[in-house]
């Protein structure tokens, strides 16, 4: 069988999904919310519930649904007037999510997370535990991020990203990205009528040469964050479906729709995924050529010899990032000191340090490179 036809597989058979919808499929600048498609996503996913999956759904539209009550006329470009937006628009989109599965007797929760939150591990087990939670009552959980606290520089930017985090959260088989574009093509079909449909990614190699551009008027992160999430939640070994949002019934029966993209089979550990991708970094460690090559090449761990100079006020047990001579981030990692006392030890040998200073700085089980 081929990666394309197991992924394919994997993911009709899929015992939990999380299906993410995005702004396009379900909102328009001119209409609003369009309670016609939430309704036929409902019955999709209502179908695919009733045949034993768990489903988290993980919807945007919060600022779509939001312009015209507010008398807004296009998506706005400040951070005020989108919050604004999503805080109107999200009251309207979980209650048209209410309204739709309450059709069927199923009851909606709302779960609005930062990322934030993700990057905080207490946190993240509270989240963990209300999805589960929910999943246990038969509720169907309709997450999106918190878009009124979350700064600029705190922003998952788009739900593609935090849908692949869900899905890790919850542990998900499968993971479902239904937007206003039927699939993944060598360029944006909407700018280059000849661009060609890809129906399967099983490795880097096969996005060589494909223009992933950017999103509609309402979406947000373009293809380049739904090939984003689908790295991401490769990495913590669920496959993932990308297809047309009016396909979604094919989509969660199995049906030949969308791209595929094949999880690795050797996935990364919690922790490890969590280093790489959910938590935030607190500062930086500068490496010389020599520790690049034994972090990045050869997996080892980092020692104070190799690192010219730290920035940030980090405590050990923070998430730093690791950069080259040139300055490029390299890789993440937990860092076992605080700043002011890995200052003292920069490009020290470790045999020249007290005994209690002679652990890695950041041991290899905790390091990823990126
Ligand atoms: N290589 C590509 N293949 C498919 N679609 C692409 C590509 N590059 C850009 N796009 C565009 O990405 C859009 C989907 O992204 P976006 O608007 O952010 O959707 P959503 O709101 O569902 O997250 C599509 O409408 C499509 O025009
Ligand atoms: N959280 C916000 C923005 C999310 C967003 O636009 O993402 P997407 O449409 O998935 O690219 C919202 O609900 O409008």
């Amino acid at each position: 069988m081929s990666a394309g036809v197991d992924t394919r597989h994997a993911i009709a058979s899929a015992r939990s999904i999380v299906v993410k919808i995005g702004s396009s499929a379900l909102t328009s600048v001119a209409g609003g919310l369009d309670t016609g498609r939430l309704d036929a996503l409902a019955d999709a996913i209502e179908t695919r519930m009733q045949a034993g999956s768990d489903v988290v759904v993980v919807s945007s539209g919060a600022v779509g649904a939001g312009l015209a009550p507010l008398g807004l006329r296009r998506r706005p470009q400040d951070l005020a007037t989108k919050q604004a937006a999503a805080s109107v628009g999200q009251l309207a989109l979980a209650h048209a999510w209410g309204t739709s599965f309450g059709r069927y007797q199923r009851t909606v929760g709302q779960v609005l997370l930062t990322a934030e939150d993700m990057a905080r591990r207490s946190n993240h087990r509270n989240a963990q535990r209300t999805l589960d939670r929910l999943r246990a009552l038969g509720a169907v959980a309709v997450v999106n991020e918190n878009d009124t606290v979350a700064t600029a520089e705190l922003r998952f930017g788009d739900n593609d990203r935090l849908a692949a985090l869900v899905a890790h959260l919850v542990g998900a088989d499968a993971l479902v990205l239904l937007s206003d574009v039927d699939g993944l093509y060598s360029g944006d079909p909407r700018k280059d009528p000849a661009a060609q449909f890809i129906p399967q990614v099983d490795s880097p190699e096969d996005l060589d040469g494909v223009i992933a551009g950017s999103g509609g008027a309402l979406g947000t992160g373009g293809m380049a964050s739904k090939l984003s999430a689908a790295r991401l939640a490769a990495d913590a070994g669920v496959p993932v479906l990308l297809a047309a949002a009016a396909d979604a019934a094919s989509a969660l029966a199995g049906g030949a729709v969308g791209t595929t993209f094949t999880a690795r089979p050797n996935r990364l550990s919690a922790r490890r995924f969590w280093v790489r991708h959910a938590a935030d970094t607190r500062g930086d460690l500068h490496l010389d050529a020599g520790a690049v090559r034994a972090v990045v090449g050869r997996r080892h761990s980092l020692l104070s010899a190799g690192i010219t100079a730290v920035d940030g006020g980090f405590d050990a047990g923070d998430v730093v990032a690791l950069r080259d001579p040139s300055g490029a981030v390299v890789g993440r990692g937990v860092v076992a000191y605080d700043a002011i006392e890995l200052g003292a030890m920069l490009g020290q040998s470790t045999g020249n340090l007290a005994p209690e200073l002679q652990r890695p700085v950041v041991h290899a089980d905790d390091l990823v490179s990126v």
